[in-house]
């Protein structure tokens, strides 16, 4: 039997069955239009057999497009009653019980996936998306790639490169891990309820090569922390704290891995940061 997808009405009837009204709090915005479904599926090159994890299924219209290409789903829903529904909106729409796992818990603090999947699809919540995507790239190594759907200036911010404006602390950290680009828009109208915000689809690639190990991860991260704590501090002063307190101890730290020291956050690369990073013990 094919996997068919949810119709607009049909999302609308199955809250009504559920008794589920979106909340903002858990960024419930559900995509009603099953072109946008199968957009973001494709832009993710999913193919059949493959593994992928979508983050916040919701009521099911993402979940489905991506069972439809023949995929297998690992789905992470913190709302129980979603969670405990998909299952069941997954077989009345055709899909094979084995195609489909779903995890009851906040992804936030999720530190195993069923099936390790290489594949990240998802319409993400708004207001964890940055921290629920660096999670994720953290703790399951085995995820190679994915498109997720976030707010317009979080896509612009993760692809962003340095010296843009708009570069900044998560685009530094995203490309700890891969190389990002923005991979398509979305219009508001395909969202119920429509947000006042909007959204553009961003993809990774995770690199061949991890950059270092934990330890490096950390230190980096700290040092990007804390230039971008003070953007518009010269780094021998945002950066001072981590090294011997002045700006002349910092310049000096700077110096030795050629960074000019009165440059800004936003002017050094993930290289220019991991260098730094790793000249300190
Ligand atoms: C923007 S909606 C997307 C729903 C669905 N994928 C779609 O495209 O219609 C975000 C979904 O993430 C869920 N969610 C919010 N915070 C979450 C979290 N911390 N962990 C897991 N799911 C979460 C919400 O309940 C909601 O179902």
């Amino acid at each position: 039997m094919p996997v068919t997808l949810l119709g607009a009405a049909e999302i609308r009837a199955l809250a009504a069955e559920l008794d589920v009204t979106p909340t903002k709090k858990l960024g419930q915005n559900f995509v009603v239009d099953a072109n946008t479904v199968r957009k973001i599926v494709h832009a993710a090159r999913v193919q059949p057999g493959e593994r992928v994890v979508e983050i916040g299924p919701g009521l099911g219209s993402l979940t489905l497009a991506i069972l439809e290409a023949g995929a297998r789903v690992t789905a992470v829903e913190i709302d129980h009653r979603l969670a405990a529904h998909l299952p069941v909106t997954a077989a009345r729409h055709g899909v094979d019980a084995d195609a489909l796992t779903v995890v009851d818990a906040d992804a936030l603090r999720v530190t195993e996936l069923p099936g390790e999947p290489s594949v990240l699809v998802a319409n993400l919540p708004y207001n964890v998306s940055v921290p629920v995507l660096l999670h994720f790239l953290e703790t399951f190594p085995y995820l190679q790639r994915g498109v997720v759907m976030v707010q317009a200036e979080v896509a612009e911010r993760l692809a962003a490169a340095p010296g843009s404006k708009i570069y900044g602390s998560p685009s530094a950290k995203a490309a700890w891990y891969g190389s990002w680009r923005l991979a398509g828009t979305v219009s508001r109208q395909v969202f119920w309820p429509v947000p006042n915000v909007d959204s553009l689809l961003v993809a990774f690639e995770r690199d061949a090569e991890p950059r270092g190990d934990e330890d490096l991860r950390r230190r980096t991260f700290r040092i990007i922390d804390a230039a971008f704590g003070q953007r518009r501090k010269m780094l021998r002063q945002a950066v001072s704290p981590l090294f011997g307190g002045t700006a002349a101890t910092a310049s000096a730290a700077l110096e030795a891995v050629g960074i000019d020291p009165t440059l800004r956050g936003e002017q050094l690369t993930i290289d220019d940061f991991v260098r730094l990073a790793a000249s300190v013990h």
